[in-house]
């Protein structure tokens, strides 16, 4: 049975991967207090504790704007930790797991971005996920990036969960409509990830290691995206005071804040949806799902 081990695994989506990969082997779920990624000897102690057959690392700093000024910590967790666990992946034959952002593009493409479009990213956040890619394709082969975007689950802090705050406390809210992208569930990318192992685990040395767009498919704003949640709120019968009608569309520019967005956040998954056999469904269905979750 191969032993996994799980970095982050209190985040989204490492708290999902904890429950979607119990069935493939031994799981080390592992926590900032048993792993610190600001610390290469931390990463390295715990690594050669465990001796993982396959390394999963939803691990990361995610705070975007808090980015702009954190810049060390930041480029630590993201670029620098990423290289430290590829390269002891390589040295004991260990597959590595990573996720990475749409915020490593710039946004200005027309289409969706695909896996090999130039890298260009606006903020230290999406600067710090591009060079920890970087840094995993330089030290070891065996390696799958997954690149998603606008995660979204129960457990954690995300856009949705954001909304249904400001819907109990405002009247009105104004959201930015000239973003795009795919709100991605937590545990999709959980599932999917169950999936690829699965796929690692047969006898075989044709696996497709390498970099994957994986989002929901469709897509919206996050001015869509926000009414869309605040509509399934009002269907749960639950007092709000704010009307899905008064949500207000505004431009990037009036909504100022530290880190530059993607206009474009669209992924094009179909490489992983053809390499894989892998479906990707709608973004409304994990939405409506961990709506439906919030309020049991
Ligand atoms: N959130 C999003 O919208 C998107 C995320 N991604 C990428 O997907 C992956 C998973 O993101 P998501 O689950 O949403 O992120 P979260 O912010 O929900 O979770 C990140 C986890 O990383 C942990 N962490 C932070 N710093 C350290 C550290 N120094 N040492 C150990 N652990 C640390 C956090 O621990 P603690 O709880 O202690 O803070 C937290 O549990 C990341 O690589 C992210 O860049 C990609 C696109 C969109
Ligand atoms: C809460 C709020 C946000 N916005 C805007 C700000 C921003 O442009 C957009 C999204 O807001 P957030 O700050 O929640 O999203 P942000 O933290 O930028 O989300 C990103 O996180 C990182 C980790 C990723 O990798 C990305 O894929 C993406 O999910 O919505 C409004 O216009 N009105 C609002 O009331
Ligand atoms: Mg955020």
């Amino acid at each position: 049975m191969s032993r996994i081990l799980i970095t982050g695994s209190n985040g989204q989506v490492g708290f999902e991967l904890k429950h979607a990969l119990a069935p493939l082997g031994e799981v080390i779920a592992l926590t900032r207090q048993e792993m610190d990624l600001a610390d290469p000897a931390s990463i390295l102690a715990a690594l050669n504790r465990y001796q993982p057959a396959i390394i999963v690392n939803p691990a990361a700093y995610t705070a975007v704007d808090k980015a702009e000024t954190e810049v060390e910590l930041a480029m630590a967790i993201n670029a620098k930790a990423p290289g430290v666990m590829a390269e002891w992946a390589e040295q004991h034959d260990a597959l590595l797991i990573h996720y990475s952002t749409d915020y490593v593009f710039d946004g200005n493409k027309d289409g969706a971005y695909c896996e090999d479009d130039t890298a260009n990213p606006q903020s230290v956040y999406g600067r710090s996920k591009w060079e920890g890619e970087q840094a995993i394709r330089t030290c070891t082969a065996h390696h799958l990036i997954l690149r998603t975007s606008w995660v979204v689950g129960a457990h954690g802090g995300n856009f949705l969960k954001t909304i249904l705050r400001l819907a109990h406390e405002r009247d009105s809210l104004n959201v930015v409509v000239d973003q795009i992208g795919a709100p991605t569930p937590a545990a999709l990318i959980a599932d999917i990830t169950a999936q690829l192992i699965s796929c690692y685990r047969l006898p075989t040395d044709q696996f497709n290691y390498g970099t994957y767009h994986l989002t929901a498919s469709g897509e919206t704003s996050w001015y869509d995206y926000a009414r869309f949640v605040v509509r399934l709120a009002e269907q749960q019968r639950c007092p709000l005071r704010l009307a899905a009608s008064a949500i207000r569309p505004i431009s990037t520019s009036d909504y100022p804040l530290p880190a530059p967005r993607p206009a474009n956040s669209r992924l094009d998954c179909s490489k992983l949806s053809h390499h894989f056999g892998l479906a990707l469904p709608h973004w409304q269905q994990g939405v409506a799902h961990v709506v439906s979750q919030l309020y049991k």
